[in-house]
């Protein structure tokens, strides 16, 4: 469809879906299509990967409650948010799909959809994270755009669910090419205290929110060092520069400005490194002295992380190209994590 007929077009939403994050978008969203319902069709499907909760059925509960009793406790998502556990189910008669799942299972849902999304269907990535195959790297909107053949989109910033789950005040970022689409895609997900900036620079976008949590994960291993303000500052300024250099160098064409100009750059790198998960168990990993992938189990109730494997797998790309040397920050917080690397020696390395 031509892309001025979107402003027109009335969009059926879809989420694929239903972690910390997808819960408060669901939410968001589920408010914002009741009160523009010219433009929405006023119910959200949400995807949930199915599990028992306390016995039952996670998706009959949430129907039940109108609330995530797991991934987003204490928050009404509104009667008009529906979770459905069947993929097919969820996106059926959907033209607007957000694509917001932990990196990892991103590819395992795409095959289930494959050939099954009609054409001129839009997608928005909220995923952050990269894809790493055969010495390739690639943005999560390209991955979902290739797979289903629609259009995708990015959104990404400093955006803690919880926080934007109380309405309290967040910008983000929505990267997107065509103009009269990301109008739709703002007026989805605008309100006052979620302010959206539109930007042509989906890579940028994309890039920043994937990146900043491996830095995340360093600024946690200084806190948890308890080494002070001064030295995360250092990381933080130390990891924008890796960031930047390394869309610049693998993504020819990425805006520089964006890490600096948007919510999905710098503010999105400061909001994690102060309250995130990446960074609140990388801290718990010095003073408690276990293993992510058990820190991850016993302290996020199945919420996942996504800073540690996409340091390594940015390890895996680099590495490939012999570029580890040139990102000694994203390096070295590979091999604290897998390699058994102290954190105390993080100035030797970086
Ligand atoms: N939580 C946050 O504050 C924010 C998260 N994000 C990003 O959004 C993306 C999604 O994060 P969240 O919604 O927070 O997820 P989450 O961290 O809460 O992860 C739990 C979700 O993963 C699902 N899951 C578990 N195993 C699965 C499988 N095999 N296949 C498919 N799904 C499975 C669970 O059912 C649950 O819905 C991530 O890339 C994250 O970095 C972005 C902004 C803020
Ligand atoms: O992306 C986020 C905030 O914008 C959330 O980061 P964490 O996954 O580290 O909690």
């Amino acid at each position: 469809m031509p892309s001025n007929d979107v402003a027109s077009q009335k969009w059926k939403v879809a989420l694929v879906g239903s972690g910390n994050w997808g819960s408060a978008i669901a939410r968001l969203v589920g408010k914002n299509i009741k009160e523009r319902s010219d433009q929405f069709d006023p119910e959200v499907k949400m995807w949930c990967y199915e599990e028992d909760f306390e016995g039952r059925k996670l998706t009959e509960v949430i129907n039940e409650k109108h609330e995530n009793v797991k991934y987003l406790p204490g928050v009404d998502l509104g009667d008009n948010v529906v979770a459905e556990p069947d993929l097919a189910k969820a996106i059926e008669g959907a033209n607007a799909l957000i694509f917001v799942i932990p990196h990892q299972f991103i590819a395992k849902t795409c095959e289930q959809l494959e050939g099954k999304i009609p054409k001129g269907t839009h997608g928005i990535s909220l995923i952050k994270g990269v894809d790493v195959k055969n010495g390739e790297i690639h943005i999560f909107s390209e991955v979902i755009s290739e797979k289903l053949n629609i259009e995708c989109a990015a959104l990404s910033g400093a955006n803690i669910a919880n926080e934007v789950a109380q309405d309290s005040f967040s910008e983000t970022t929505i990267g997107c090419r065509d103009i009269d689409v990301a109008k739709k895609w703002k007026a989805l997900f605008e309100t006052e205290k979620f302010r959206v900036a539109v930007s042509e620079d989906v890579v940028g976008v994309s890039l920043g929110g994937a990146l900043k949590n491996v830095v995340a994960v360093a600024a946690g291993l200084i806190d948890g060092m308890q080494w002070g303000n001064n030295a995360k500052a250092a990381i933080m300024r130390i990891g924008l520069l890796e960031m930047k250099r390394f869309a610049l160098e693998f993504f020819p064409g990425t805006q520089p400005d964006t890490f600096v100009q948007e919510s999905a750059g710098i503010a999105d790198l400061i909001t994690s490194c102060l309250g995130g998960r990446n960074h609140k168990v990388a801290a718990a990993f010095v003073t408690k002295g276990k293993s992510f992938e058990d820190l991850e189990e016993e302290m996020l109730n199945g919420q996942k992380l996504q800073g540690v494997q996409t340091a390594k797998e940015l390890y895996q790309f680099l590495k490939n190209r012999g570029r580890e040397e040139a990102y000694p920050l994203f390096t070295f917080v590979y091999r604290v994590a897998y390699e058994g690397v102290k954190p105390d020696t993080i100035t030797a390395h970086i």
